[in-house]
């Protein structure tokens, strides 16, 4: 069996090898293939073809993909979690240091200097590029997941004093904080007490505007925010205000829109805080990993849409549905395979919300009474997607 890729964006070449030669990767199917694999692409409002099975999001940032309409069809969603989190933790370090020393308004100076006493000109006029330094200084850090987790923990190690706010905080990256870190409860701390502000959530209803007038309210003066999550994080209006007022001495974020660009105190960045060798690598082979292991075995890890499902495969056949999540729908699985005649060797059903996936390991070793059974599945109320996969 040959599964068949389209890629959206520039994928790394060198990671897509994890798919190993049982992919076809952007060839005749891929206007209707099994999986997608992109980065930024959006597809919002764009149909979804029949055979699509599977989108990985080489990135963290799903916000790209309509996962309720990927849902709805059956489609399992993946991204790379961390997989380019180093590269955000290292832009968003040099950006604090962009704003505490102004080293681009510095160099666009002395690039207008002309003539043989340069070096006197310099010397007469750096003064006015004196800047401050990041120790010693309060970070916040709103978000403390794979990238704000990182940053938080390097800022303690150049000396800043750091608060994180995160009500979600997963188990394990709580252990790897640095216990200096200090925790907010409510993020408001954050915007009391930092000088710089640091944001690594995802965009959310929730987080959309997080950077509000009220917010920018409980601000003290000259504080630096830093944006490397989404533009919509942020209340463009309320900023600019801010930024007028004192409050914000500089922004810089990598998410430019037309009224950002070109202002004083504003630093635009295009979308690069993820861009560097490494991270593009390490997402491709996450992502190419993840479709492989989901094509191949039917198991499920790191979906942002259905849970985690992990179950070696041991008999000749496995059937895979994604359902409906209602009463009594694993009984009525139950019983449609053993009106086939065939025995479960094991059943697995995971739920999220109003949908769920069962993966079904049959010792059967007949592939007609297989495709038989999977076809009624195919027609049967509540069954959304169904795929058969041999060992
Ligand atoms: N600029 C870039 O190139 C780039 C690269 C990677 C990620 N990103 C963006 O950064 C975001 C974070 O990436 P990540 O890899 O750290 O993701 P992550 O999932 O590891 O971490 C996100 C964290 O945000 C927390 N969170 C969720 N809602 C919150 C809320 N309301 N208040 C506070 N915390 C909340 C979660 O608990 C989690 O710990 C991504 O969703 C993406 O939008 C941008
Ligand atoms: O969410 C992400 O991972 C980043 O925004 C990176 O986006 P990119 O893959 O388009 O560089």
């Amino acid at each position: 069996m040959v599964y068949t890729v389209k890629t959206y964006n520039n994928i790394n070449q060198v990671g897509l090898r994890e798919l190993g030669n049982g992919f076809q990767i952007d060839g005749d199917q891929k206007e209707n293939p099994d999986a997608y694999i992109i980065r930024s692409e959006n597809l919002h409002g764009v149909d979804f073809p029949d055979n699509l099975k599977v989108i990985a999001r080489a990135g963290a940032g799903t916000n790209n993909i309509p996962i309720d309409v990927a849902t709805d069809h059956g489609i399992v969603v993946f991204n790379t979690p961390g997989a380019n989190a180093n590269a955000v933790k290292e832009a968003v370090i040099a950006s604090t240091l962009l704003s505490a020393r102004d080293y681009l308004g510095a160099n666009k100076w002395v690039n207008t200097l002309t003539g043989d006493d340069v070096p006197s000109q310099v010397e007469a006029g750096k003064k006015q590029f004196a800047g401050t330094e990041i120790a010693g200084k309060t970070l916040g850090v709103i978000g403390l997941g794979a990238i704000g987790a990182r940053i938080a923990n390097d800022a303690v190690r150049l000396g800043m004093n750091v608060i994180g706010y995160d009500p979600y905080v997963s188990v394990e990256t709580a252990w790897g904080l640095n216990r200096a870190i200090i925790r907010a409860t409510e993020i408001q701390e954050i915007f009391k007490n930092s000088d710089y502000i640091t944001i690594h959530v995802p965009l959310t209803p929730e987080t959309k505007e997080t950077f509000n007038r009220e917010a920018f309210d409980l601000m003290g003066k000259d504080v630096t925010i830093i944006n490397f999550a989404r533009g919509e994080l942020v209340d463009n209006k309320a900023l600019f205000d801010a930024i007028e007022t004192g409050v914000v001495k500089r922004y810089i974020t990598d998410f430019g829109t037309e009224e950002l660009l070109n202002k004083d105190k504003i630093i635009v960045l295009p979308h690069v805080g993820g861009s560097t060798e490494e991270a593009e690598l390490n997402c491709a082979i996450m992502a190419s990993q993840t479709i492989r292991r989901f094509l191949e075995t039917g198991e499920i890890i790191n979906s942002v849409n259905f849970p985690n499902v992990k179950q070696v495969l041991t008999t000749p056949f496995r059937i895979t549905l994604v359902n409906h999540n209602v009463p009594n729908i694993v009984a009525r699985i139950s019983t449609r395979v053993s009106d086939a005649g065939i025995n479960i060797s094991n059943i697995i059903n995971r739920s999220k919300n109003d949908h769920a996936y069962t993966l079904i390991d049959l010792d059967e070793s007949d592939e007609e009474k297989v495709k038989a059974l999977a076809a009624g599945f195919e027609s049967s109320e509540h069954i959304i997607k169904v795929r058969i996969i041999k060992k």
